[in-house]
């Protein structure tokens, strides 16, 4: 199954990096992998401070960012290409030991659906590990929408994290009326940073610094590979 996630010449982690042998050698404790997803257009420290937040609230083992192959939701928006926004995700994880970043969903063909990559990693790993998808309020907004969504939360816990300007209960409220069968969601508050990947489009477009809004790393990339200028 792995290897058939896979495009062709690519050499990145095959489901979750390092986690990926995470709950086969101490079969007798319980493990929780977090599940950041996103478009990542580009990925900023809104994302990163909030997985964070969650791995340490939640106690979990480690959180993989995933980002997104096809967001069907951000048709016709000018999504940047896949392999540009895993490279971005790889240089912001790559100095925490908590975390690392997936090409399941990019090496995926077709519209990306949280359902399919839950299922998969379901699949993948023993029961011993717990999966945890983490959501901000704006995303879980619209979860009624996503594809099989009552499954999705049988499939993995639900974490809803608080951002600025958008009223998180009545989402939560939502899910849990219409899918009562739900395994579980949780929300939680993380610290406010109004901070969006479209914000950060915008500023370099009219050559504004995003210095200290995203790592580094990820800075160069955008300057390096000419990305958001709106002549890429
Ligand atoms: N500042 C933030 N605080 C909390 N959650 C966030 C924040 N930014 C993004 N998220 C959450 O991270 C996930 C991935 O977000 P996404 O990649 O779409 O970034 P975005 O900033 O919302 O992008 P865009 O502005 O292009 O829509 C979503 O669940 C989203 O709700
Ligand atoms: O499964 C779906 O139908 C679905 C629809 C919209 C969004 N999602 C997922 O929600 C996460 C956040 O999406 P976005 O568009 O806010 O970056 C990301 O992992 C998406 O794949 C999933």
């Amino acid at each position: 199954m792995q290897e058939s996630q896979r495009g062709e010449n690519q050499t990145g982690p095959v489901v979750c990096g390092r986690f990926d042998d995470m709950g086969r050698k101490d079969a007798d404790r319980t493990f929780r992998l977090g599940i950041m997803g996103g478009t990542f257009d580009p990925v900023h420290i809104g994302h990163l401070a909030c997985a964070e937040q969650v791995r340490d609230a939640f106690g979990l083992d480690g959180v993989v960012f995933m980002p997104a192959g096809d967001p069907w939701m951000k048709k016709g928006k000018g999504v940047t290409g896949a392999e540009l926004r895993y490279d971005m995700v790889r240089l912001a994880v790559a100095d925490n030991p908590y975390f690392d970043a997936s090409r399941l969903e990019i090496d995926r063909a077709g519209e990306t659906y949280t359902v399919d990559t839950l299922r998969v990693l379901r699949a993948h790993y023993p029961e011993n590990v717990e999966l945890y998808f983490i959501s901000g309020a704006d995303a879980v907004f619209n979860i009624l929408k996503w594809r099989d969504s009552d499954e999705i939360g049988k499939l993995a816990r639900l974490v809803v994290v608080t951002r600025p300007g958008y009223i998180l209960n009545d989402a939560r409220r939502r899910y849990m009326r219409t899918h009562a069968s739900i395994l579980h969601m949780s929300s939680i508050e993380v610290t406010a940073l109004s901070i969006s990947s479209t914000d950060l489009r915008e500023k370099v477009k009219e050559g504004r610094s995003i210095r200290y809004l995203v790592p580094q790393p990820v800075a160069e990339y955008i300057q390096h590979h000419g990305l958001y200028t709106g002549v890429s």
